[in-house]
């Protein structure tokens, strides 16, 4: 793809802050999205999520449910870099979350740009958005989020090519899966729908609705948002590991692997190294790791 993209002129753009606003009923919609409730409409770990139970004034909110602030507020240009688009793939996503999630708020989203990196085929941009709720001032959580620019590598045309991260290596690396058993392992099926349902969350790009936009960019069929295979994860290790307190996530990492097709089955296997949950999901159908990353938790007690 052509570039006017110069790296000795380089330096991060500047983003004007977004207001971004939630009410209880995205929060509900975002957890059925990401499949709170599917199998059984009463879970004892999950009901809060979607529904005011046992005389609680608000229904709770999955951590995951942050990833969303950003959404809206990522719609930037890098001077210079040119990219199709539809060829963009999520490549991963890290939250860091600070305070109690309000069911509803109005936050301010200070958005930067974190890294940028010319990898050949591709182009890998790192955007930062830090939410902070707009009556308190208060930082609630921080994401970063990295998108894959098929084809819109070979910018920099510079030797080395051209890598700009603001960023310690640790914050978002990819993880090494342990090689004994899993601590824990759950099975959930996702819906023939379910980007259907996950995209009323925010996420409206077509190639995880339309058939022509998905075979455009290279899939048989549209393709679930990453965000949802990550919610769904998350959700997992929230039942598995916290006892379905879901207070308990303090960071989460997620690095996509491979896409998943709605419908297909996702296996979620979980190690357990301190107060860190090592995690890898693969899709039963096709024995492949679509997803991997890590859950830091506060208060892991070894009994768990
Ligand atoms: C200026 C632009 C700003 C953009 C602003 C737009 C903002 C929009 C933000 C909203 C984003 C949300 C949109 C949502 C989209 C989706 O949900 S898409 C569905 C979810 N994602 C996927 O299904 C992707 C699954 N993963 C893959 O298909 C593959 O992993 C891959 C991403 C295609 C990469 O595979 P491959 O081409 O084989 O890469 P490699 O050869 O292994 O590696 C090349 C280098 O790239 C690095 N890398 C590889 N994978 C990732 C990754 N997932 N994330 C980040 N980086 C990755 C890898 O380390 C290699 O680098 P080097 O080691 O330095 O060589």
């Amino acid at each position: 793809m052509s570039s006017d993209f110069d790296p000795d002129r380089f330096s991060p753009p500047k983003y004007p802050e977004t207001p971004y606003a939630y009410s209880e009923r995205d929060v509900a919609l975002y957890a059925l999205g990401v499949g709170a409730c599917a199998r059984d409409a009463v879970d004892a770990d999950e009901l809060k999520y979607v529904y005011h139970e046992n005389g609680q004034k608000s229904i709770q909110v999955l951590p995951t449910f942050t990833a969303l602030f950003s959404l809206g507020s990522l719609k930037f240009q890098v001077p210079g870099l040119e990219f199709d688009p539809r060829l963009l793939l999520h490549g991963q996503q890290y939250i860091e979350i600070y305070k109690p999630l309000p069911t509803s708020a109005t936050l301010n989203n200070r958005v930067s740009l974190a890294g940028l990196h010319d990898k050949g085929k591709a182009a890998v941009v790192e955007m930062e958005t830090k939410s902070y709720d707009k009556d308190s001032g208060a930082l609630l959580c921080m994401n970063l989020t990295t998108v894959f620019l098929r084809g819109a590598g070979g910018f920099s045309k510079s030797s080395p090519p051209f890598s700009y991260s603001n960023y310690p290596n640790d914050k978002g690396s990819s993880v090494k899966i342990p090689k004994g058993q899993p601590f824990a392992v759950f099975e959930d099926c996702t819906l023939p729908s379910q980007a259907l349902l996950y995209r009323l969350s925010g996420d409206y790009n077509p190639l995880h609705s339309d058939p022509m936009i998905a075979k455009l960019a290279g899939f048989t069929l549209p393709i679930l948002h990453g965000l949802c295979t990550l919610g769904f994860a998350v959700r997992a290790i929230i039942k598995c590991i916290c006892r379905g307190d879901s207070n308990r996530v303090k960071c989460i990492l997620g690095r996509f692997l491979l896409h998943v097709y709605p419908g297909e089955t996702l296996v979620t296997e979980m190690w357990l190294e301190g107060s860190r949950v090592i995690y890898q999901t693969k899709v039963k159908e096709r024995s492949r790791a679509v997803l991997s990353g890590y859950v830091d938790l506060h208060g892991l007690s070894s009994s768990v």
